[in-house]
């Protein structure tokens, strides 16, 4: 299904990314793990730019439209499903096809709130849930998250994952919760400095190994980032 060779990702000239090969056959339950600032965000965006507009995409910005209800920011994920003119009635008068398919998804995300309500007036658990739910609406075969449970409490996560994962054939995630990645993934991938440095069946991992592999990559993470600092600071004097 994807198959990258060879990507180098780089910001104002700093890598952040490095992969020599990587590759996710349909149907597989893939985990990314690795320390802050390792290019997991960077990856998954890469990621989701080449199976766009077959798979959905609930990144850890959100980009939700403040001012309007979370009926609305649930359903501009599957704007391309309808013409511009059913769209535009849609937004001052909601038809009830879609209120009822997102009453539904509202109920599976536990989110109680009002379809009209604003999604400014949100906490972050419930706008990270809006998040989930625009995306479990386009109802595309790969899922594709970024730490898409970070604001919820560890047991909601792991109901909503289940929602995920029955959802979708595909399911390609970030995670920091290294038990939720050996117990829901079929596979970890796991980064460090931009590199692929682990890439195992779960059956091949465990807690201890997951544990070491963080110690390791963080460590190096850190000697990357003070390098980078100083160099920053060199220029900067220069
Ligand atoms: N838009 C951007 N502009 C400049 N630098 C960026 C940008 N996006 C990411 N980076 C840099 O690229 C590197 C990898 O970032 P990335 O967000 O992919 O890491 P991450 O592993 O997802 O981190 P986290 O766990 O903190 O979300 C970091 O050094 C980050 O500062």
């Amino acid at each position: 299904m994807l198959a990258l060779s060879n990507v180098v990702i780089h910001f104002d000239g700093k890598e952040a990314l490095n992969i020599a090969s990587l590759s996710i056959k349909a149907g597989e339950k893939v985990a990314i793990v690795g320390p802050s600032g390792s290019g997991k965000s960077t990856l998954v965006h890469h990621i989701y730019e080449l199976l766009r507009p077959s798979a959905a995409l609930c990144s850890q910005r959100q980009g939700l439209v403040e001012n309007l209800s979370v009926y609305h920011n649930i359903f501009m994920g599957a704007l391309n499903r309808h013409s511009w003119f059913y769209n535009l009635i849609n937004l001052a008068l909601p038809f009830k096809q879609p209120l009822n398919e997102i009453g539904q998804i509202m109920d599976r995300l536990e989110l109680s709130c009002p379809l009209t309500q604003p999604t400014a007036s949100l906490s972050g658990g419930q706008r990270q849930r809006v998040a989930l739910g625009r995306a479990l609406f386009q109802q595309q075969a790969v899922f594709i998250g970024d730490e898409p449970f970070s604001a919820l409490d560890p047991i909601m996560g792991q109901r909503l994952l289940a929602e995920v994962l029955s959802a979708h054939d595909t399911v390609i995630m970030v995670l920091h919760d290294v038990n939720m990645a050996l117990e829901n993934f079929d596979r970890i991938i796991g980064l460090q400095a931009g590199q692929k440095i682990l890439d195992c069946p779960v059956d091949e991992l465990n807690f201890e190994t997951l544990q070491d592999f963080y110690q390791q990559a963080g460590s190096c993470q850190q000697n990357l980032t003070a390098e980078y600092s100083s160099e920053l600071d060199l220029a900067k004097n220069v």
